[in-house]
This record gives C-alpha cells, structure tokens and sequence, in this order.
C-alpha cells in the first residue's frame, strides 16, 4: 500500500517518507466512526506547497475522483498538520470529526472536503481559494484595505467566528493570511480552529506561542492558558482586532519583534497594539476594548459585528472617515465603576433577579452597600440604565444604576471564589466563577485548565476571597506548591518583579506562591531541617493560606529578607 501511494506522488515531494504503518493509521480512522469524509491518500496527488505555518504545511493538490462513468479531477487544499503521537491520533480525529460536523451548514468558513493521513500526517482536504486578504493586501499600495472593504471583510469573518462561538468552537488564530477570498470576494474563515483541536494533543514541539496561535496576534492570556488564562471567547476578539489593525493599517502588530519579544510586550508590560487615530468613533472604541488585558472587559463577536453592520447599513460609501492619520490613540474605556461598558454589557438584569451592590474591581468587599441584597421589580422604559430594586426594610424600591449592581444567583456571583466539593487533581480545586446562568450553569476559571470549566452550581460552595495587596501567610502543612511557576519562554520569571503581570484569577494565588518559595528557602533550607523523602501530598490553595491580621501584615519580621524587600520596597515606610 505504501509503495502504490509513492508511485502516485511526483518525484519532487521526495521530502515525504511514506510510513509503513500508514495502513494501520487508517485502520484506526476507519474504527473511529467518523462522519467526516475519509479520503483515500492514493487519490491525491501533492502539487506544491504554498505556505508553511504554524501547525503544519498547507500544500495545493489534485483530487482525483472515479465514479463507474468518469473520472473527476478537483484542486484542494491540504493542510497537512505536524505529527502526532500515534495514541493522540484517534483523540485527534474525534476532535476533528466533531468540529467538522459543528461546521457544517456555517457560512463564510473554509469548506472541508474530508481527511487523509499522508506520511503518517493528519491532513485536513478543504476547497482550494485563489487567494487570502494577506495576499491582497500584499498586491496594494502601502499594502492596505479601504475602511469599506474592511467593513464588508469584518462582518463576513465575525458572522462566521459568532457562528462557531456558538457551537463551543474558538478559533485562536485569526490574522489576515487565514482570511481567504471566494470567487464572489467574500471573506472565508480559513483556519477554522486548529489551534483548539490541537489543545491536549501532545506535538513535538511543547512551545505553546507556537501551539496556541500567532505570537503577533496571541491575547496576553493565550501565553500559557492554563496559568494566564483561560482562554475563552473574548480571546477571539483580541486575534480579530489585531487583523482589522493590521488590514486598516498595512502593518502586521508586533513587525519584526520575536515571540519572546511580543511576549514581554503583551503579557509582561501589557502593551496593546496601536490603533490609528482618524477612525469613526466607533471602530475605534470596538477596537480599544478588544486590546483589554482582561479579557472579561473585552467585547464579544457579536459586539464586533453589531458595530460593524451599524457602520455598513448606509452603503459602503456613507462612511465616515477621515483616513488615517499618522498618530496613534491608546487608552482604555470604562467607566466610574471601572469595568467597562462591555464587561457590563455581558449581564442584563431581569425582573425577579437579585442583586447586590458591585464591588469595585480587585477588591474583595464592595466599598458601598446601597444595596446588600434586593430583588429587581421594574425596568423603566425611559430609562434603560437604571432599575427598579425593592430592598428589605425599604419602603419604596431604589432606582438603581444597573452598572453598580451584580446578579446572585443561588447565592453566587460571577466574581466570586468558589470551590469544588468533588476535587480533581487536574486542576485547583478552588476557581473564579466566570459566570452564572439564571439556571445555575456555571463557568468557572480554574488554574490548571486551558478553557473555561462548565459545570453546575451545586457542585461548588463558597470560597474565600483573596484580593492582590492583602497579607497571607502560608499554612504549616503545605510543603511545596501544586503548580509550577509560570515560565518565561526560555526560562523562569523572576518572582516577584513578575507577579503583577498575571492573570486576575492566579494573582492572588501567586503572591502566596512566591512567599512560600521564600519561606521554603529562607527557613526549610536555612535551617536544614531534614525532611523524609518519602511521597509527600501537598498542595498550594487558598485553604492553605491564612490572612495575616493588622499587627502581623504591618510587620515584616515574619518575612524573610527577599520577600520584605519586595513587600517593603526601600524608603517604604515599615
Ligand atoms: N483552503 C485554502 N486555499 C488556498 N490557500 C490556502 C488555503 N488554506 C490556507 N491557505 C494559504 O496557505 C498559506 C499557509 O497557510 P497556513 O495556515 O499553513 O500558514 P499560516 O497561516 O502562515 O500559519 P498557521 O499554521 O499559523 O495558520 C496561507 O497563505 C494561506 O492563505
């Protein structure tokens, strides 16, 4: 068999070593009950590779299809993905299976023809399209697109994003060279998720830049995502951002810097990429909310694509914009409450729901308890901003700005810290909830996952809260932490300079790290207390720390030297 599929090939892919067990490959496709279309790699003859990426090669090749009256001839694409692990492959293709199906009948997104395995390599048969938006744009002057192309490009790539957002899918590498055009010049959605698939599945590669996206377009919480992140839907709008800048401007973000580089820039130093000043008011506050770190202050797809269709209603000519001026604009929108007006925009209350006064963001008490728990009784019509809340021991209801009130349901809110009755050593057993449905549905961010966890709220109770400042101390009993330090790519953080730079939910959890390391070394070490080699269980979790009271916090005596040297930086008053 091997042997037949070389003599189909041309001589010149004689890169590709065909495998011997590529037979016992496609046994496993055929055990796998796929409904994706299983394509027989004789069929297909490799013509010449158009692009390398990422996660594999994109070749052009004919497919050659013989029915009892004719033969056919078609030209595809094939991504062909770097290989796997051969126990990763059923994995891999049930995963493909099912995005397959989640994508059929979703428009704007590459059309998928069916499956191979060449040289033992997962390849993805998709329609073959002259060209990609990065090509065009390669073809202009100054190498970029009219607002009103971008506009048109816009919606078609947002419908299709909000589509597989939809069904669960993120795409996580959106950037202009996986924008294909169609014959009719409408943006195609080429890659359609493969960074998602390939979440789990062990590469030859571990660098997860390369793995989880395009370091150029990677949100600061794709680095990482089971320590920065997670990664969720907002994480889209960051890479669709990136694309409209880069299609507005002609300038790819990040040019020329490394990932290393990109890395320090977006995830370290949280710098976003610029956007041009002269826009319409309105892309431009899409796209500055998009560049939030966090990615709960960014707006989602359809948020993009409201904006976008508003703009394009009166004819791609009626747009208002002035071109592109050479400055750049750089800021962040939120209001008096500081969260932003699409962090608020992804709740809206309803009569009947109860609510609480919001705490001010990081902060683990609300400053203000106008309203320690009510129940929503009127939404006026005049004035969508404010509602009606009847609170106990008032006589009338309060009209309440929505934006300083939080959703409880069932005793919880998205905020707060929760914990798992059911503890899985994959992953912390205390979270952030992310969210909570009215029908108790949850998502909760857990360091050591990837995605958003889903689950009920009656698997959980309420956990304590740690806000970043607040004094812990570790508990006698935890001997080493759970989670390894988050890594520079090419080596470990320096602690403490860095704790600052992750992730609202492992903030806090890092803070308490970095004092245990520095307590393991300046007292466990020190005082070479020797400890039995024997398995030790132990974790680092917020049930292992404990609040440090006034007198302690103020007193850094506890502390050895590096820790108070970073708590009580020199000149700080002690
Ligand atoms: N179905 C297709 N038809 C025509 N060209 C395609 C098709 N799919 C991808 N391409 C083109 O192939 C080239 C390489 O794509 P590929 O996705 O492998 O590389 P990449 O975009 O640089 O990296 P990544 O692996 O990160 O997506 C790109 O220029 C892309 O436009």
């Amino acid at each position: 068999m091997a042997g037949k599929v070389v003599n189909a090939l041309s001589a010149s892919f004689s890169e590709y070593e065909f495998l011997d067990d590529a037979d016992e490959l496609r046994s496993v496709v055929a055990t796998s009950n796929q409904k994706v279309p299983w394509i027989d790699p004789s069929t297909l003859k490799l013509r010449h590779r158009i692009g390398r990426g990422s996660f594999g090669d994109v070749w052009l090749a004919t497919y050659h299809r013989s029915t009892q009256d004719y033969d056919q001839y078609f030209e595809v694409a094939i991504k062909m993905l770097h290989p796997v692990k051969q126990d990763d492959m059923k994995t891999l293709l049930d995963k493909f299976d099912d995005l397959y199906s989640k994508c059929q009948g979703v428009n704007n997104i590459c059309s998928l023809q069916g499956v191979s395995i060449i040289s033992g390599k997962f390849c993805i048969i998709m329609k073959f399209y002259e060209g990609s938006i990065g090509d065009k744009m390669t073809r202009l002057k100054g190498g970029k697109l009219p607002l009103p192309y971008v506009l048109r490009y816009g919606i078609n790539l947002a419908q299709a994003v909000l589509k597989l957002h939809s069904k669960g899918i993120l795409v996580l590498n959106l950037k202009p060279f996986n924008f294909l055009l169609d014959e009719t010049d409408q943006a195609v959605l080429g890659d359609i998720g493969i960074p998602y698939l390939l979440l789990g599945i062990r590469l030859p590669s571990s660098d997860m830049a390369h793995r989880l996206g395009t370091p150029n377009y990677m949100a600061p919480e794709q680095w990482q995502p089971e320590i920065r992140g997670p990664i969720s839907f907002e994480t889209d709008s960051w890479g669709f951002a990136c694309s409209i800048v880069e299609m507005l401007t002609g300038i790819t973000p990040w040019n020329g810097k490394s990932a290393d580089e990109i890395y320090d820039l977006v995830v370290r130093k949280h710098e976003k990429p610029l956007i041009p000043s002269g826009l319409p008011p309105q892309v431009e506050k899409v796209l500055l909310g998009c560049f939030e770190y966090d990615f709960r202050s960014r707006p989602l797809m359809k948020d993009i694509l409201h904006m976008f269709s508003s703009l394009e209603i009166g004819g791609e000519d009626n747009v208002q914009w002035t071109g592109l001026e050479s400055t750049t604009v750089s800021g962040r929108i939120s209001n008096s409450t500081g969260y932003t007006e699409w962090f608020l925009s992804k709740d809206c209350l309803q009569v009947g729901d109860i609510v609480r006064s919001r705490k001010t963001p990081n902060s683990c008490k609300p400053e203000n308890m106008d309203v320690p728990e009510g129940a929503v009784v009127g939404l006026p019509f005049t004035d969508r901003d404010f509602v009606l809340v009847r609170v106990h021991g008032i006589h009338d209801p309060l009209r309440v700005h929505v934006s300083t009130l939080e959703r409880v349901t069932l005793g919880l809110a998205a905020g707060d810290w929760v914990r798992l009755k059911e503890e899985d050593k994959r992953h912390s057993p205390v979270g952030i909830l992310h969210s909570i449905d009215r029908d108790g549905s949850v998502d909760v961010g857990f360091i050591g996952l990837e995605t958003l966890w889903k689950g009920n709220s009656s698997q959980f109770q309420m956990a304590e809260s740690y806000c970043v400042g607040q004094f812990v101390r570790l508990k006698s009993n935890v001997l080493s932490p759970r989670f390894d330090w988050p890594r520079k790519r090419g080596g470990v953080v320096k602690k403490y300079q860095h704790l600052e730079d992750f992730h609202w939910a492992v903030r806090p959890l890092l803070v308490a790290l970095g004092l245990f390391t520095a307590m393991k070394v300046g007292l466990f070490v020190g005082k070479k207390i020797g400890r039995s080699k024997g398995k030790r269980h132990s974790s680092l979790i917020p049930n292992d720390i404990q609040y440090m009271d006034g007198q302690a916090a103020g007193n850094p005596a506890w502390l050895p030297p590096t820790v108070a040297n970073i708590l009580f930086p020199e000149g700080a008053a002690r």
